[in-house]
């Protein structure tokens, strides 16, 4: 594209209507008694209701033209045909061959990769069924019962999300742990309560030089051997590696043979239906591991055959797009209704931000007129209401939002009540609440009606006004089976990467994160007691506190 994003005909319509529309309420369209029918979409048990947004039929026919005009079917239809598209790295990506339950042909570089994935995926099987059965057992001959996964970022968010989401389906006598930060408190706090004799690390990492992931397998072994008498035979009955990379994983000394790989074509943080999902398969089965393959993988045929106007994925992405580049949000909450889903917002803050988070766009250009990837962020309901809620009802800036909720919970309880049905009321009435708002005038005549006092009126009701208007999406599934959640999962990868190509930007590249991990690296040996370099090394603000630790350590050391 070598026409400016921001003076192209789509994007320029779009801003039109946006000031065009501006007064125009989310609660007035609903004059048009079809709109829910209209404006949601359903996929299996799956219902995207859109209708609580400021879009009308016209701002959809534009979104959608945006989208055209950027090819994303162009662009979607390269990617599932294995074409590099990550233009940065000179890579496919194809996470959704790694779900490709139909197994149609994908190929990279002449070769179809199906055959390598179904054969990861046949080796993931044999080693989570001898840890479950029992038959793997640690050096000691004990069976293990903890597994704990050392990976960051991508390596790690995943497992993690998805192991806690489908908590339901852990085989009873078998837990997984996660360790990820380099802060030893939380390896040490993660082994504390384990027995190293039925404890098996997992090491998750595509690059196996990752600083965080390797220094924690080292002082993981290290804690092992320690207290299983320093045998090194250990090693191979109480560590397994993930990774694209085997020389590395033989260096650190652990056996390829126990080496699961992938490839270069998965994206970190598209990586949780590779091999980086071990834990999750040893902890729920391969068979729930293949259910939430299926999943995904009934999401790609959606997004890749759906017209755009059809497309849950596309839909999402165009909304956030209006509401990011056409009414100034900088954020987008994900808020689900689940207690089991709490660390999904988290994952899609790296899912969404590594991908989207971008400057340039792909011709290289600095992009100074237009906003890429939102801040994403979230907690489950109803923790969030008694948190930030009070800023989405009544704060000055806008925020789109996803509510997310099963029909039907895992645990449905009535002890005290029905539980389930308060939890979906709340989330119903949120989504309602921040569309409807409360006007002064209401706020007034509730006042008047306890029989407030006319000054004390006039004082509280600006405050007890909500200006409404305010959009959300809500996505109802009826339960939160391995399935459901891999449908989620990949709805939300497509939105991202059909928000990537509108921007006109690389999402599968992270350069981004780089330049800590290399200052980190220079900083480290720096780090030592009575050494001073002066403060020509660094900016006299990092070199002062580099120098405030080495002085600590100094004293500390004199004493
Ligand atoms: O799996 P690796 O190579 O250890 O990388 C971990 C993470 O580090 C990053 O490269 C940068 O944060 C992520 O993209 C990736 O998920």
């Amino acid at each position: 594209m070598n026409e400016r994003l921001t003076e192209s005909p789509a994007w320029r319509a779009l801003a039109e209507h946006s000031a065009e529309i501006r007064d125009v309420t989310i609660l007035s369209l609903f004059s048009d008694e079809k709109r829910f029918e209209r404006l949601s979409r359903r996929h299996e048990d799956l219902l995207l209701d859109f209708s609580k947004n400021r879009v009308q039929d016209k701002t959809l026919k534009l979104l959608f033209a945006l989208a055209r005009q950027a090819d994303v079917e162009g662009w979607r239809d390269r990617m599932f045909a294995g074409e590099k598209i990550n233009g940065t790295e000179g890579r496919a990506v194809l996470h959704v061959a790694l779900r490709n339950r139909s197994n149609r042909p994908i190929v990279v570089d002449g070769k179809d990769v199906m055959p390598e994935v179904n054969a990861v995926l046949a080796k993931m099987r044999g080693f989570t069924e001898r840890v479950r059965s029992g038959a793997w057992t640690g050096f000691t001959g004990k069976r293990i019962t903890d597994i704990v996964n050392i990976g960051i970022g991508g390596s790690d968010l995943g497992p993690v999300m998805v192991t806690e989401a489908l908590r339901p389906y852990w085989q009873q006598g078998l837990s997984t742990h996660f360790v990820s930060n380099v802060d030893g408190t939380h390896l040490v706090e993660t082994v504390k309560p384990l027995d190293p004799e039925t404890t098996l690390f997992i090491v998750a990492s595509k690059t196996f030089t990752t600083q965080e992931t390797l220094m924690n397998a080292r002082s993981a072994r290290a804690w092992l051997l320690e207290r299983l008498g320093g045998d090194e035979r250990a090693v191979a009955k109480h560590f397994v590696a993930v990774s694209t990379a085997s020389a590395e994983v033989a260096k650190f000394g652990i056996d390829t043979e126990n080496m699961f790989p992938f490839w270069d074509w998965v994206g970190g943080r598209y990586s949780l239906w590779s091999a980086i999902g071990l834990s999750i398969a040893t902890v729920i089965g391969m068979d729930r591991f293949e259910e939430l393959l299926g999943g995904a993988h009934a999401i790609d045929e959606h997004f890749r055959t759906a017209p755009l106007e059809e497309n849950i994925p596309a839909i999402l992405a165009l909304l956030g797009v209006w509401y990011s580049n056409f009414h100034g949000a900088q954020t987008h909450a994900i808020l689900p209704y689940d207690q089991y889903l709490h660390r999904f917002s988290a994952y899609f803050q790296q899912g969404d931000m590594e991908s989207n988070g971008k400057r340039v766009d792909r011709q290289g250009r600095p992009i100074t007129d237009y906003t890429t990837g939102p801040i994403v962020w979230g907690e489950p309901g109803t923790n969030g209401q008694h948190a930030f809620y009070q800023l989405l009802h009544q704060g000055t800036r806008l925020v789109p939002i996803d509510f997310l909720a099963p029909l039907e919970s895992q645990n449905p309880i009535t002890w005290g009540g029905e539980h389930h049905k308060v939890l979906l009321a709340n989330c119903f009435a949120q989504a309602e609440a921040l569309m409807r708002g409360k006007t002064e005038e209401q706020a007034r005549a509730e006042l008047e009606a306890r029989g407030t006092p006319e000054d004390k009126i006039a004082a509280l009701a600006p405050h007890k006004t909500f200006p409404g208007n305010r959009p959300s999406n809500t996505i109802l599934f009826e339960k939160l089976t391995p399935r459901t959640l891999g449908k989620l999962v990949a709805i939300y990868e497509h939105k991202i990467f059909t928000q990537g190509i509108v921007w006109n930007i690389y999402s599968f590249d992270q350069w981004g994160v780089e330049l800590g991990k290399e200052l980190a690296k220079k900083i480290e040996p720096e780090l030592v007691p009575g050494k001073d370099d002066g403060p020509a090394k660094h900016d006299p603000s990092t070199s002062g506190l580099i120098n405030h630790y080495r002085a600590f350590l100094g004293a500390r050391t004199r004493t």
